[in-house]
């Protein structure tokens, strides 16, 4: 199932997903300021997907919380599709997915896909047909009536993925979706999420701990460093399109040398990527 092109919202056509700027992020704790992040500057073009990889508590999650105007910065920019990180928010135009999917128990699959649409005042009619539309996208077109915990942990993740699509948004913030499911179901979803994304062409936002996953999905990875949370490198993944990966991609050779690439510059920060807010060639 394809959703067309001209079913998504105006502000992919042309324009930057996000645009982060020196920013910088300073917590008050009952120890004193933090910094968290410091001189941050990050590009994501149209439909370009982005990881976020670095050590615990080097500021990942933190930035994707402001991308997502769910905090804001101490000094500095955001825009995302060219306005305010706040307007963007009010606008509804990206879709957020976390690790724990966040399926409300009480509402069915399709009730949990339709609930931003409902939010939103969008009929009854037209929820349901996007519901059946997603959950097809997303394999789960015999499970709309299920709830929650009648499903596995990757059919839940696949529930969020299609309620975070529900509002056709054109980028995707992603914060470890996939940290609490096994190795092969991970895998699985690293492979959907990829299709998935051809078929929407949503730019992404993906925070992980696992190098495999970040290069397997991503057109650049973007590698911080802890204390201040910095961007250390940004490498690029010589892989080909994102939408042509596929599960042999990860016994390839050229996977093997970007996942080497993508660890020398996190254990070295040395490894010669490309300057922060750089494009991938
Ligand atoms: N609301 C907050 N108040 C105070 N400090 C915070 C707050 N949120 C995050 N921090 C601190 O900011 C730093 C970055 O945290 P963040 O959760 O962004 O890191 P992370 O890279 O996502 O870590 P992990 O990989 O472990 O999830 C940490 O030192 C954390 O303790």
């Amino acid at each position: 199932m394809t959703l067309s092109g001209s079913q998504r919202p105006d502000t992919a056509a042309g324009v930057d997903s996000v645009v982060v700027r020196g920013v910088e992020k300073i917590f008050d704790t009952a120890s004193g300021r933090m910094t968290a992040l410091t001189e941050v500057s990050l590009t994501v073009g149209a439909g370009e997907f982005v990881s976020l990889l670095g050590p615990s508590g080097c500021g990942k999650s933190t930035l994707l919380r402001l991308i997502a105007d769910l905090d804001e910065p101490t000094a500095g920019t955001i825009e995302v599709f060219g306005k305010t990180a706040r307007q963007a928010r009010l606008d509804q135009d990206y879709g957020i997915a976390f690790q724990q999917a966040g399926l409300l128990p009480w509402r069915t699959v399709t009730a949990n896909v339709e609930l931003p649409l409902e939010l939103h005042g969008t009929g009854s009619a037209a929820r349901k047909a996007r519901a059946r539309e997603l959950l097809d996208l997303v394999g789960l077109s015999e499970f709309g009536d299920r709830y929650p915990d009648q499903l596995s942990g990757g059919m839940q993740q696949r529930a969020a993925i299609a309620r975070a699509l529900a509002e056709r948004p054109s980028l995707l913030l992603m914060d470890e979706p996939f940290g609490a499911l096994d190795e092969m179901t991970r895998e699985y979803m690293q492979t959907e999420l990829v299709r998935i994304c051809a078929e929407t062409r949503a730019a992404v936002v993906f925070v992980t701990h696992s190098i495999p996953e970040a290069v397997f999905l991503s057109d650049r990875v973007v590698v911080m460093s802890p204390r201040p949370g910095r961007v250390e490198a940004v490498v690029p993944m010589h892989l080909g399109a994102t939408a042509d990966r596929a599960d042999d991609l990860r016994e390839d050779a050229a996977f093997f040398e970007m996942v080497t690439a993508v660890r020398e510059a996190l254990h070295t920060g040395s490894q010669a990527g490309r300057r922060p807010g750089s494009r991938t060639p």
